[in-house]
């Protein structure tokens, strides 16, 4: 039995950076701090930019060429991810940590049918003997709805629908049975229905005592799985909290306008609200909290000087000291 105070993975801290063209560094992540718990689902939202895909590259040390991880931590299974060699990474990495993304394609190898590459993948991780592989891999093609695995194993993934191929993705993410599961924008590339089947997989992992991290646009896809969410603005954490108590009552200004502006807000017949202006350019952030520019709430001179991430009831914590003093 794991408790909710088992931590899988325990990033603190992370701060990472890119070298612009100009000589200037752009910090992309800054200072973020959360726990994953087994058989629990963090959501990571924000608006496009804030740094949700740049955290967990960083976390998995799949990085752009330019960018650096430059301090933190994350503790998983008893060592620090960002202090192993590129050798004990590419051991945890598909094997310990699965990844799934967005687009299927890019993560698959084109010229490689289902076969080589979910069998490869468990030989390379020395899971099992090659008799055992197929089986393995046509197991787990079954397990994510492939109707005729035994046929369909034989294909490329261009031979498969869009949605078919999303399910080919998380079976070989699932295929090692790894501890932790990170999803960026799984659904977003796939209808309705496809989404649903995939966030049903999904939950089953979860059941099972996967820890995963998801990346989403989507709200309503965070409140229906996700236990705990994050919200990112500029490179930071603002908010977090059980994800129903965020969704149902944001505290911070920017949570409240990212569901404002939400098509989950949208859904429930509500009008949308975007929010007024655009995110900072991240090499001339402002003074002190990032959101100020764009926020009703915002007062000189504290808001133009300090940003800290406090406590505002249990499990939550707001980077606003307007809420912690409303609080
Ligand atoms: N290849 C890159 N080169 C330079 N800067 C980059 C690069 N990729 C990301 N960045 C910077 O890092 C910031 C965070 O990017 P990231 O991809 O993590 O955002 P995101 O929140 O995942 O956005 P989206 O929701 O659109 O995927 C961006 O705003 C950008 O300034």
């Amino acid at each position: 039995m794991t408790g909710r105070d088992d931590v899988l993975l325990g990033v603190r801290n992370l701060r990472t950076a890119f070298q612009r063209s100009d000589g200037e560094p752009l910090t992309a992540v800054d200072g973020v701090t959360f726990d994953v718990r087994p058989g629990q689902a963090l959501a990571i939202v924000g608006e496009s930019g804030s740094g949700k895909s740049i955290t967990v590259r960083s976390v998995l040390r799949v990085l752009p060429k330019t960018a650096r991880v430059t301090s933190g931590e994350a503790h998983f299974g008893g060592r620090d991810l960002l202090t192993l060699s590129e050798k004990e990474m590419r051991r945890i990495r598909g094997r310990e940590i699965g990844m799934v993304f967005q687009s299927a394609m890019e993560a698959m190898n084109p010229t490689l049918t289902l076969e080589r590459q979910l069998t490869e993948h468990l030989l390379w991780h020395g899971l099992c003997t090659k008799a055992e592989a197929r089986k393995r891999a046509v197991q787990a093609l079954g397990d994510v709805g492939i109707p005729e695995p035994e046929k369909r194993i034989r294909t490329y993934p261009f031979q498969l629908s869009g949605g078919m191929r999303q399910r080919a993705m998380i079976a070989m993410a699932m295929v090692t049975r790894p501890a932790l599961l990170i999803a960026d924008e799984p659904t977003t590339a796939v209808d309705v229905t496809v989404q649903r089947q995939i966030l049903e997989l999904l939950a089953g992992l979860k059941e099972s005592g996967t820890g995963i991290i998801m990346i989403t646009h989507d709200l309503g896809v965070a409140r229906s799985f996700c236990d705990d969410a994050v919200v990112m603005y500029a490179g930071r954490v603002v908010e977090r909290a059980p994800t129903r108590e965020l969704l149902d009552e944001p505290r911070h200004p920017y949570t409240v306008g990212l569901i404002g502006s939400s098509v989950e807000v949208g859904g429930r017949g509500l009008p949308l609200a975007p929010i007024p202006g655009s995110p900072p350019d991240l090499s001339r952030r402002p003074e002190g909290c990032s959101f100020h520019p764009r926020c009703s709430r915002a007062e000189r001179p504290r808001c133009h000087t300090e940003q800290e991430i406090l406590s505002i009831g249990p499990g939550r914590q707001a980077a606003c000291w307007k809420v912690t003093s409303d609080a």
